[in-house]
């Protein structure tokens, strides 16, 4: 408590204010005015909550550049830092701000940025962080491969950046891969972008924001019309530049040039006492975990990528991130016009490849066909993990108490998927002796990230059967109004009977709207 004090009187002795220049400062302390530090179990743990009624838009927090943590801040600071940096040119910017992170924190009490180091986090839980266990908890090969990645991507940037670390010779500990992953992780979790380095600058009280996927601001009415500039971006073209900054401001936050300070704005209308959210950017559950080390419940930017046939990935000119299912079970623009096409019989595509791009439905067939290829695509996809979403579910569940000294038989009584898995936990972890298995520190912090790995792999599980809900509903109405405006769809010109696919000789009728909304 006594250190959170000592922190905001340090942020606002650095001019950190969330008072707006006409009034005065009601505290010592840099917050008070609009913000007060609180923790929110459910949303980010600590976190910043309103002091009074905020309306959208408003300035709410305000971090004067010489506040903010950046590389060039830290080296002008410290000439030996500079120095050995210099020598080292081939280290990419996120590596020297890790470095001069680890730097600061060997000076201890004696670094000017103590007060703010002392906030950050003991350990993360993003991807890198994850062990094997954990890692092939995942389940989805994908998701394996992306953790996989991002580990051996730390460890080399980390092997990469030792000699810089010995020639500024940083206390024993602070040399491991254990305290790299801890920095790598405070930049990857903790910093804004900012114009002048690709590594971005640590905020203090800035990082105290916690997370809200974009999108969910335009909730209400009131702030529909005052979000309206957002989605006109396209238009910024027919913008006063300051017009452009209004806009901006409304969602988001920011550095400012004029003001030389990093400026937050209230994203939407808050009744005193809520948190204020931040959007970090617009994220998949896996990109939230490997950068941030959590995941949303209802994310509705998150993506499953299912495993597509070989030749699928080049049958039309999408990129593979595009070929995804989206949260609520529907596929992607372009996963549906490739699996569309891939209905279509290999001699007929080249007078179908137009009208795959069109966005509409083939015909009918087509169409089932289609929904029939996904839906079983899903189902294969989902037979093969070793736990259904159902198991997943309890497995949470069983976590969530798994804190305890247990008895190896309640572990035997269990369905053997979830057996299976726990035993695995264990002799990862060696926990298990006489029958009684006993949790560490080490193994406790462990379940947290093998739970954000179940919680991750049940979200791709719902959205697989949310797919194959929604492919089965579309086959069923296409059955059903067989006799109705679906016959219709390729008419052959003359009109004599027609035979489906030689479109070069047929209309494309545009479905109904009610039979074209998938
Ligand atoms: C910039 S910090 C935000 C402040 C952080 N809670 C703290 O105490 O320092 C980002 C971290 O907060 C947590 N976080 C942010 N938003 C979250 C959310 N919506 N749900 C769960 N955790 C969240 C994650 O651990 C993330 O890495």
């Amino acid at each position: 408590m006594e250190e959170a004090l000592n922190f905001l009187q340090w942020a606002a002795d650095l001019g950190i204010s969330d008072t707006p220049l006409t009034s005065t400062p009601q505290s010592d302390s840099c917050l008070g005015h609009s913000l007060f530090v609180s923790t929110f179990p459910d949303a980010g743990g600590r976190g910043l909550a309103t002091a009074r009624d905020i309306r959208k838009g408003e300035l709410i927090l305000k971090v004067p550049n010489g506040a903010l943590m950046t590389s060039q801040n830290l080296m002008i600071n410290d000439e030996v830092l500079s120095i050995s940096v210099k020598k080292h040119p081939y280290l990419s910017s996120t590596q020297i701000l890790v470095v001069a992170l680890l730097n600061e924190v060997n000076k201890g009490k004696s670094s000017p940025w103590w007060p703010y180091l002392k906030q950050f986090p003991r350990s993360y839980d993003t991807l890198a962080d994850f062990d094997k266990f954990e890692i092939q908890a995942l389940q989805i090969d994908d998701a394996i491969w992306a953790a996989q990645k991002a580990s051996l991507k730390a460890e080399a940037e980390w092997k990469e950046a030792s000699v810089l670390m010995h020639d500024l010779k940083l206390k024993p500990q602070l040399l491991t891969l254990k305290a790299w992953l801890w920095a790598s992780g405070s930049i990857s979790s903790r910093t804004m972008h900012i114009p002048w380095d690709e590594a971005g600058c640590l905020c203090p009280v800035g990082d105290f924001f916690n997370y809200a996927a974009p999108g969910d601001e335009t909730s209400n009415s009131e702030d529909q019309v005052a979000g309206k500039a957002f989605y006109l971006q396209e238009d910024s073209m027919l913008k006063s530049a300051t017009e452009l900054a209004t806009d901006h401001r409304l969602i988001d936050a920011g550095y400012e040039e004029d003001v030389s300070s990093y400026c937050f704005y209230a994203r939407r209308n808050y009744r005193k006492g809520e948190q204020v959210l931040v959007s970090y950017g617009t994220y998949t559950n896996l990109e939230l975990l490997q950068h941030y080390g959590f995941l949303l419940t209802d994310n509705p930017n998150d993506k499953a990528f299912i495993p597509l046939e070989s030749d699928m990935y080049s049958l039309c000119s999408w990129e593979n991130e595009l070929l995804y299912v989206q949260p609520d079970g529907k596929p992607s623009f372009a996963l549906l016009s490739t699996v569309r096409f891939w209905a279509v019989p290999q001699n007929k595509r080249r007078s179908f490849i137009h009208l795959v791009y069109s966005g509409n439905r083939l015909s009918a067939h087509n169409e089932v066909a289609a929904m029939r290829w996904l839906a079983k695509k899903c189902r294969t996809t989902l037979y093969i993990l070793p736990t259904t979403a159902e198991e997943d579910g309890k497995l949470l569940v069983i976590l969530d108490k798994f804190q305890d000294i247990h008895q190896f038989v309640e572990i035997k009584e269990m369905p053997p998927p979830l057996a299976s898995e726990l035993c695995a936990f264990m002799e990862s972890k060696d926990m298990l002796s006489e029958g009684i298995y006993v949790p560490s520190s080490v193994a406790r912090r462990s379940i947290e990230r093998w739970k954000l790995a179940i919680q991750w792999r049940l979200h791709y599980k719902k959205i697989l059967c949310n797919c194959i809900a929604h492919c089965t509903e579309i086959i069923n109405y296409i059955n059903s109004s067989k006799d109705s405006e679906y016959q219709e769809i390729f008419v052959k010109k003359n009109k004599k009977n027609y035979t489906e696919g030689e479109s070069s000789t047929y209309y494309y009728l545009k479905p109904t709207s009610s039979a074209n909304a998938t």
